[in-house]
């Protein structure tokens, strides 16, 4: 079964200096039980992918095209606010960056916790164990007891702990992480990483995981979205991406980055040139600028190649780019 299904999604912010088409034609696929990175440069719309599926886009930004399927029925871009907010947080849960932003730090962590069990119909004392429970399985140690605290009385670490605790306490069947770790120096954010790990293999949920840190996408996800300039240009598994990427922009992307498995970079790697304006995409490919490849061709929109039944980039050149390792 497909969780999430992006199909040709194009996203436009109304600005004063014109119309910016932050996503064009996006399609992606998040399969249950599994792990989709997506990487990529500042601005390549990220954020814009998830707030489309979150239903929270800015006032000025408007989906123009295409359809957000979420667990093969509901359309998420048709759903009224009511319906969004019934799946937000129960269905569709989410980790960002800055944990304060789950946390209310004038609650204790229990109320918190209670709070998000309020459709359950369970009682108090059953809500705790689940919260107990839960704390348990994020290591916070004597979770009984600390329960009752605020977050203040948390590390950084602990707060994110506790922030994917209440994300995944209504065991939804997709987590959208958003940065998770970046937050976090080296050593809390692997532990992170391998808790994120251990508890979608034991919640069963599906895990759409942004990071520009090329290392923790390797060693966390089964599949990856690479973004450019609000286009997804390649997906497929991550070992195959990693190991024959084949859209021109992927190899640069690896390219800059050999050291990629063990160092941890606070940005991606960065590539000779700059993304295109947005409010005055070019006609056809939206790499051409920067790309070796780039011919007449290239002034058409290139399909989405399939290169494998999940591997697919789009490019004229795929041909060309067969074979060569980055
Ligand atoms: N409300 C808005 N109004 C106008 N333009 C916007 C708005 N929100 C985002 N954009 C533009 O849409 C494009 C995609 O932005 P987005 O924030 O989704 O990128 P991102 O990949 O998440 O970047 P970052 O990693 O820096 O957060 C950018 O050009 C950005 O300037």
């Amino acid at each position: 079964m497909t969780v999430l299904d992006v199909k040709d999604l194009s996203v436009d912010f109304a600005t004063e200096a014109g119309t910016l088409q932050a996503l064009r034609k996006v399609s992606l696929e998040v399969p249950a039980n599994r792990i989709v990175g997506v990487v990529g440069e500042s601005g390549c719309g990220k954020s814009t992918l998830i707030n489309a599926v979150l239903g929270l886009l800015a006032d000025n930004g408007a989906v123009t095209a295409g359809q957000i399927l979420f667990e093969g029925k509901s359309d998420l871009v048709h759903l009224d606010g009511n319906g969004m907010r019934a799946l937000r947080g129960q269905r569709i849960a989410t980790v960002f960056q800055d944990p304060m932003g789950a946390l209310n730090p004038v609650l204790s962590v229990g109320k918190q916790m209670r709070d998000i069990q309020y459709r359950s119909g369970l009682s108090r004392k059953a809500k705790d164990a689940l919260s107990v429970e839960m704390l348990r399985k994020v290591r916070i140690p004597d979770p009984e007891r600390r329960l009752a605290q605020f977050p203040h009385e948390f590390s950084g670490g602990m707060k994110q702990r506790i922030a994917i605790a209440m994300a995944l306490l209504m065991r939804p069947s997709l987590l959208i992480a958003d940065e998770p770790t970046t937050a976090l120096d080296a050593t809390l954010e692997v532990a992170i990483i391998e808790l994120l790990k251990e508890l979608q293999k034991q919640i069963g949920c599906s895990v759409l995981f942004i990071s520009h840190h090329l290392g923790v996408i390797a060693e966390l996800c089964d599949e990856m979205i690479v973004m450019y300039a609000g286009e997804v240009v390649e997906r497929g598994s991550t070992r195959d991406i990693f190991h024959n990427p084949r859209h021109p922009y992927t190899k640069k992307l690896l390219d800059c980055d050999p050291a990629r498995l063990s160092r941890r970079e606070p940005r991606l790697p960065t590539i000779p040139g700059t993304l295109p304006d947005l409010r005055n995409r070019p006609k056809g490919c939206v790499f051409q600028a920067r790309c070796e490849l780039a011919d007449d061709a290239c002034s058409t929109m290139p399909p989405d190649a399939a290169l494998s039944a999940s591997h697919v980039a789009r490019c004229w050149h795929t041909d060309e780019t067969a074979g060569a390792a980055a």
